[in-house]
């Protein structure tokens, strides 16, 4: 632990500056008067977009297919922890108790992963983001507030009954990394609201055979999260809602319903040209 300790005191203020440093000439040119949603600026800036929403709620599968059509990362810090536990790299060991644990990672460590990451995409020529995952405490938002201009906030939102459906029949594919799901989800909506229907999203069959499931999709860890994600991450919506750049999006079911719905709500046609979108 001391060891660890150490090492994050050493690399926390400088994985900040760092950040500082990559976003902020990112958000040189910011879109100052822009309409909601904004459009998507053509002029040498992407979309700097970031998706809240409970666990099991659909962020990385909406994210990236966002991202692929705006032609800009899809970023997902827990992706990012993952990679960094399967590298057996010395925060490994950490990493995987507190994610087994359902617990949130030290904001010096996210950073730092996120700064890394960053650091990758700007060698690499990348612009703008979708980040999945991040900002999940206040101390995080502020930070990234700090750092550059968000455009966009999106909230994915389902009830809690379904999220935990979804977490326990999530499936991954231990070769090509894409998320399946085995569940067949059908539940009466309460209090007046809709019924909410998901069809399984079945696996190919080259994949079928590697399906594997995330240690921290367990019904506790799953309400452990969830529990979590209410206390910390909940006040982050206030924090852009407080700003006027949050996107509130109940989705109305599978990825064939919420989909087209999404695009609709930020103006976004699939086939448009990439980094095109009218407001
Ligand atoms: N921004 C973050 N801050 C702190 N911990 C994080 C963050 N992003 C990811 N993690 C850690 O990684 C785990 C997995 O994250 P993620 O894949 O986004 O899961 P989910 O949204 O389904 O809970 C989280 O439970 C948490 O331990």
């Amino acid at each position: 632990m001391a060891a660890v300790a150490r090492l994050l005191r050493s690399s926390s203020s400088s994985a900040v500056s760092f950040l500082r440093r990559s976003l902020s000439t990112a958000a040189a040119t910011e879109l100052k008067s822009q309409s909601f949603p904004p459009r998507v600026d053509t002029g040498g800036r992407n979309v700097q977009w970031v998706f809240l929403g409970c666990p099991g709620v659909g962020k990385g599968t909406y994210a990236s297919r966002l991202s692929e059509l705006l032609g800009v990362p899809h970023i997902a810090t827990g992706d990012l922890v993952r990679e960094e536990l399967s590298s057996s790299g010395p925060l490994s060991k950490q990493l995987a108790e507190i994610v087994n644990q359902g617990k949130l990672v030290s904001d010096e460590i996210i950073i730092s992963l996120l700064s890394k990451r960053l650091q990758v995409g700007e060698a690499k020529g990348e612009s703008g983001f979708i980040l999945d995952g991040f900002p999940r405490t206040i101390r995080q938002a502020e930070i990234l507030d700090e750092v550059t201009e968000i455009d966009l906030v999106v909230n994915l939102k389902l009830p809690e009954n379904v999220l935990l459906e979804k977490c326990l029949g999530r499936r991954i594919c231990s070769q090509c990394s894409k998320n399946f799901n085995v569940a067949s989800i059908n539940i009466k909506g309460e209090n007046g609201n809709p019924d909410i229907s998901m069809a399984p999203l079945l696996p190919p069959p080259q994949c079928v055979s590697k399906l594997i499931t995330r240690s921290d999709d367990t019904e506790a860890i799953v309400k452990e999260r969830l529990h979590i994600y209410n206390d910390k991450s909940q006040p982050v919506e206030d924090f852009y809602r407080g700003r006027g750049k949050l996107l509130e999006f109940d989705l109305p079911g599978g990825i064939p319903e919420s989909w087209p719905k999404l695009l609709e709500a930020l103006n976004l046609d699939e086939n448009e040209d990439k980094q095109f979108a009218t407001p």
